[in-house]
C-alpha cells in the first residue's frame, strides 16, 4: 500500500499524522509512506528524524484580511496545487491522509480530484479552516472529540476517534526512558514544556522552578524551551547564578525529539494545552499543570484545558495568572501530597484513549478500494 501523509506547521498536526503512518505500517507491513509538507513547518525537522521520506511544496497560510501578501500566497498555492498534482501522478498513493494545517489544502484536494481516497483528521474541538474547506471533498473526516462534529456540513462522514498517539508513547519501559534521558530512578521526575514551538511565558516562571529545585534530594527536572527560546532561558537562569554545569538534576533542551521517553519517566507535567499534548498526557496517566495559551484561536487550549481540570487530571493557571512563585507553589502542593498526584494520575488515564490509532486506521481501510 502507498499513502501520503500530509500536515504541518506545528507539532500538534505533525505528531498525529506520524502515528497514522505508523500505524498503517503496523496493519499493512508493506506500507510506503510519503510525507508532504513545508519546509517553513515543523515537519521538515521532526519528519526525516522520524524516518519518513519527506518531500515540500510551496504553500503558505492566507492572512485572514485583504492585503498584498495574500496575493503571493494565492500564487504560492498556485504553484503548490501543480507540485500536489505532481507528486499523485508519481508517487500514485492508494490513500492520501491529512492533519489539518495549510499544506494539506492542495495535497488533499489533488487526491480527492483524481478519486484517490482520502480522510482528514481534526484535533481540536473547534474546527480549523483548512479542514473545514476540506471536510466537503474528502471520503472520511475523524474527530477528536464529539463536539465539534456539528462544524462539518451534512455531507461529510464524520466520525469520533480520538486523537492518535505515536505508539511508541504506549510502549516505552520507565527504567530504560530514565536511563537514556540520564535521569535518576528514585526522584520524582518534572516535565515541562511549552507545545511544540516552546512557550516564553513558561520558560519565564520556570526560573523559580529551576532556582527552587536546583541540587534538590528528590525531584529532578526535564525542561524543554523551545528551539527559539533556548539561549534566552539560560541566559536567564545565568542572570539569576545558575550554571546548569553544576546540577545534574536540572535537564534542559531546546526541544525533545524523544518525548515517548520523557513522558515514560514524569511523575508530573507541566505544559500549555494544546490537543496532542493532551491526548499524550492522558493515555500516559499523567497529572499536569497546564497553563493554556491565551492566543490559541477562540481560545480553544483553555477549553482543553478545563475539560482535564474539571475531571481532577490537572491544575489550571490561567497564562495572565502564572508567576515564577505561583507556578513552585502549585508544584509543592502537589508533590507534597502522593495520593493528590496519584488521583490526578488515575483521573488523566480515564481520559486517555489508547484505541484512537486502531479506530482511525479502521476508518481508512472502510474508504480503500476492495482489493
Ligand atoms: C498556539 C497554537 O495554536 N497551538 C496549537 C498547536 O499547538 P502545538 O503544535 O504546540 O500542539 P500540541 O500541544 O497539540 O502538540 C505538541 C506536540 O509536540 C510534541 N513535542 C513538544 C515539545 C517537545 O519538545 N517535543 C515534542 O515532541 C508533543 O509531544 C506534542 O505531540 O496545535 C494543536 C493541535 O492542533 C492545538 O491544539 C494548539 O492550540
Amino acid at each position: 500500500m502507498r499513502a501520503i501523509l500530509t500536515g504541518g506547521g506545528t507539532g500538534g498536526h505533525i505528531y498525529p499524522a506520524l502515528a497514522i503512518a505508523r500505524g498503517l505500517q503496523n496493519r499493512f507491513p508493506d506500507t510506503e509512506i510519503l510525507y508532504v509538507g513545508t519546509n517553513r513547518g515543523l515537519e521538515a525537522d521532526i519528519v526525516p528524524k522520524a524516518n519518513f521520506p519527506f518531500q515540500a511544496i510551496t504553500v503558505s497560510g492566507l492572512e485572514r484580511k485583504l492585503s498584498l501578501a495574500n496575493l503571493k500566497v494565492l500564487w504560492q498555492a498556485w504553484q503548490g496545487c501543480r507540485e500536489a498534482a505532481r507528486i499523485m501522478k508519481t508517487f500514485k498513493p492508494d490513500v492520501v491522509i491529512g492533519t489539518g494545517g495549510y499544506v494539506c489544502g492542495p495535497v488533499v484536494m489533488a487526491a480527492a480530484r483524481r478519486g484517490i481516497p482520502t480522510l482528514i483528521h481534526e484535533q481540536n474541538a473547534l474546527p480549523g479552516i483548512t479542514n473545514r474547506l476540506l471536510s466537503r471533498f474528502v471520503d472520511q473526516v475523524a474527530v477528536t472529540f464529539e463536539d465539534s462534529v456539528k462544524y462539518f456540513s451534512g455531507k461529510a462522514k464524520v466520525v469520533v476517534t480520538g486523537l492518535p498517539v505515536r505508539p511508541e508513547i504506549m510502549q516505552t519501559d520507565r527504567t530504560k526512558a530514565l536511563t537514556s534521558l540520564n535521569l535518576h530512578g528514585e526522584k520524582l521526575t518534572l516535565l515541562v514544556f511549552g507545545g511544540s514551538l516552546g512557550a516564553r511565558r513558561i520558560n519565564q516562571a520556570m526560573v523559580e522552578v529551576v532556582k527552587r529545585y536546583a541540587n534538590d534530594q528528590k525531584v529532578q527536572v526535564l525542561h524543554a524551551t523551545g528551539q527559539l527560546g533556548y539561549q534566552e532561558f539560560l541566559h536567564e537562569l545565568a542572570n539569576n547564578g545558575i550554571v546548569l554545569d553544576k546540577y545534574v538534576n536540572i535537564i534542559v533542551k531546546p526541544y525533545l525529539y524523544n518525548m515517548h521517553e520523557a513522558l515514560a519517566a514524569a511523575d508530573l507535567v507541566i505544559s500549555r494545552a494544546g490537543a496532542a499534548t493532551l491526548a499524550e498526557l492522558t493515555v500516559s496517566g499523567l497529572p499536569s499543570v497546564l497553563i493554556p495559551y491565551p492566543y490559541a484561536s477562540e481560545n480553544h487550549q483553555e477549553h482543553n484545558a478545563r475539560a482535564l481540570a474539571d475531571r481532577g487530571a490537572a491544575v489550571l493557571i490561567k497564562d495572565a495568572d502564572l508567576t515564577g512563585g505561583k507556578l513552585v507553589e502549585t508544584v509543592e502542593n502537589i508533590i507534597n501530597d502522593p495520593n493528590r498526584l496519584e488521583k490526578m494520575s488515575r483521573d488523566s488515564q480515564k481520559m486517555g484513549r489508547p484505541g484512537a490509532l486502531h479506530d482511525i486506521i479502521k476508518s481508512v481501510e472502510q474508504i480503500l478500494p476492495r482489493q
